[in-house]
């Protein structure tokens, strides 16, 4: 008799297992529409051509995964970066203040003396530095005072070194790809084993070149080990200082105008032909990217009219230039001497690549994909009279003048310089932004700092294909069938034996 009761226990365990399986398999989930509780962070990319201030946000819960910290907002610096207020006392914190107000706005008042604030400084206060430290030191302090006089959590105003910008470039540019980790099918982390991705920023002062390679890294300076969600990357990074679109504009007219001797009139072959600009000498030498060009006895305040040329191949050779591709101590270059391992895999190419790529493929409608492509778009913008690209970009008057030469900076730079080629060139993704946030290094310097990038994995598991997750749901309804089957058969068996029982 005791027997007999235990018996259908197994079946019925089997069949509640099986339910529930299928139950877990199959359920719909949804996110939990409670409040939810999010965490906030904020970094000033103090540029030196602006500042932008990102919000970013996270669930308070969950911060290790890729893709879990998203951009909140962004505000944009009226005026000029930090470093153009050097020597006038309190303008470069007064600046901040309009972006700060609206971070007060934006982010919940619960939340604000838990929310880190970063200021981040690149070229244009590394070129300050190089100026003068006292003044560059005395803006680092003023726009921390700034900071610290609103409700956050101040972290520090530092100057990030090339090497610094180039990799927070590269983890910014991965993560929001989910390069690093992926949240899979079935609820759980996992690696997408795909391969990273390279960062190219061309900023206002200085360009960054990073990406991941297996070849040497010759040059120990241009090398970067990462170690992040328990897998090693190898990055080759490079900065260029002086090789950001404003400094290359101003070195190209400082060479212009030495190889013309200084005189009050140059002819620029770059600018669109018949245009012309008058300027003063202080501002092409006012920077240490033209100190080299500088005659020895100048009058600042003197005048110097710029008369263009259109001329693609004489602006060809002059941008050319202001490179060297001379001598390499290595066993091979991209330019000036530096080191650089053979291009592999994809490119992200964000900051000026993205407006002057957008540009052109507006402007001449052409699509730019191959080098040839972007040849051909360069030397059709340098055709056009500054009236005929007016109507069609009214909005980037100021900058008209200067397209063909960054044009045909970024065509020297790319192509001779880190040497993409027909196949290479095609795997760059001019992009500014991917899904809500911006591409910069902002992301992952905060990433970084604020310890959101573990160096381990994160209970990192394989997730279910949806081959496997078929597979198991066909198992668990089999078992439950059989166990139905079975436990029909012995009721069946049970009531017959029962019933003969009675009559005998
Ligand atoms: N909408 C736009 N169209 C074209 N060019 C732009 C636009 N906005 C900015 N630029 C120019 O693009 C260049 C890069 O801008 P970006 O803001 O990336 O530089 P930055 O961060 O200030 O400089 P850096 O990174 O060197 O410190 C600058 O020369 C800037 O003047
Ligand atoms: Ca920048």
């Amino acid at each position: 008799m005791a027997q007999r009761s235990a018996h259908p226990v197994v079946p019925i365990a089997l069949l509640v297992f099986g339910l529930v399986a299928i139950l877990l398999l199959t359920i719909r989930t949804e996110d939990v529409q409670e409040k939810p509780g999010f965490m906030y962070g904020i970094v000033l990319d103090a540029g030196s051509s602006h500042t932008a201030l990102y919000i970013y946000k996270w669930p308070a819960d969950k911060q290790n995964g890729t893709g879990v910290v998203t951009q909140h907002r962004e505000c944009h610096v009226k005026g000029g970066g930090i470093s153009s207020y050097a020597g006038q006392q309190g303008a470069a914190g007064q600046s901040l203040e309009a972006c700060l107000d609206q971070a007060v706005k934006d982010i919940p008042k619960e939340k604000h003396h838990v929310t880190p604030v970063y200021l981040g400084a690149t070229a244009g206060m590394r070129l300050l530095h190089l100026f003068s430290q006292e003044q560059s030191n005395q803006i680092l302090q003023e726009v921390g005072r700034k900071i610290q006089s609103y409700p956050f959590s101040f972290q520090g105003a530092a100057i990030l070194s090339g090497r610094e910008e180039g990799a927070y470039g590269w983890v910014t540019v991965n993560y929001l790809l989910e390069n690093f980790i992926k949240y899979g099918f079935v609820g759980h982390w996992f690696s997408p084993g795909r391969p990273t991705v390279g960062a190219l920023d061309f900023g206002g002062a200085s360009t960054q070149i990073t990406f991941a390679t297996q070849e040497e890294v010759e040059d120990k300076q241009d090398m970067m080990k990462l170690r992040l969600y328990g897998q090693e990357y190898s990055l080759y990074t490079h900065s260029f200082l002086c090789y950001g679109q404003d400094q290359v504009l101003k070195r190209l007219l400082a060479h212009i105008a030495q190889s013309q001797g200084y005189s009050g009139s140059v002819d620029h072959p770059c600018y669109p032909a018949g245009h012309s600009r008058t300027l003063k000498f202080s501002s092409i030498f006012n920077s240490p990217c033209t100190a080299k060009y500088k005659p020895s006895s100048y009058d600042p305040q003197a005048s110097l009219t710029v008369q263009g040329g259109g001329h693609y191949e004489h602006c060809l050779g002059n941008v050319s230039e202001i490179f060297s591709f001379d001598s390499c101590p290595f066993s091979q270059c991209s330019f000036d001497k530096v080191f650089q391992p053979n291009v592999s895999g994809s490119y992200m190419a964000f900051s000026a690549f993205f407006y002057i790529h957008s540009f052109l493929q507006h402007i001449t409608n052409i699509t730019v994909s191959t080098p040839s492509q972007l040849e051909e778009a360069a030397r059709a913008v340098c055709r056009m009279s500054f009236n005929e690209m007016l109507l069609v970009a009214p909005e980037q008057k100021v900058r008209l003048q200067d397209y063909c030469a960054s044009s045909v900076f970024v065509k020297v730079l790319m192509l001779r310089g880190y040497g993409f080629d027909e196949t290479s060139f095609s795997r760059i993704s001019f992009q500014k932004k991917a899904g809500d946030a911006s591409v910069g290094w902002a992301l992952g310097y905060m990433l970084s700092l604020s310890n959101l990038l573990p160096a381990e994995t994160v209970g990192l598991r394989k997730a279910l294909t949806p081959g496997a997750w078929g597979t198991l749901i066909f198992l668990f309804v089999l078992l439950l069938t059989t166990v139905l089957v079975f436990i029909l058969f012995r009721t069946c068996g049970g009531k017959k034996k029962g019933g003969s029982e009675s009559t005998i």
